[in-house]
């Protein structure tokens, strides 16, 4: 689940391998260019971190980050 770090959504997922987690995120960054909102992503082996928020309104959290968030949710 997602929670609110530092004006920041934040969530962690585990994939089996990095081919999983690399699928995962490409899938998420063709959504987030669509939705022209980006993600802060970390990544390690199958480890995928994401931070959300929103730097035009000033690093916020903002309706955009929770879309976004949903959005990656139905990845899953
Ligand atoms: C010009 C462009 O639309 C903006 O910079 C968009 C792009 N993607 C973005 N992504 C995020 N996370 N926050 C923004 O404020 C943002 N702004």
């Amino acid at each position: 689940m997602w929670e609110e770090k530092k004006n920041q959504l934040y969530r962690s997922f585990e994939f089996k391998d990095f081919k999983e987690a690399f699928a995962f995120m490409t899938k998420v960054a063709l959504i987030a260019e669509k939705m022209d909102h980006h993600p802060n992503w970390t990544n390690v082996y199958n480890k995928v971190e994401i931070y959300l928020n929103t730097h035009d309104a000033g690093d916020v959290i903002t309706d955009k980050d929770h879309k976004l968030a949903k959005a990656i949710d139905g990845l899953l």
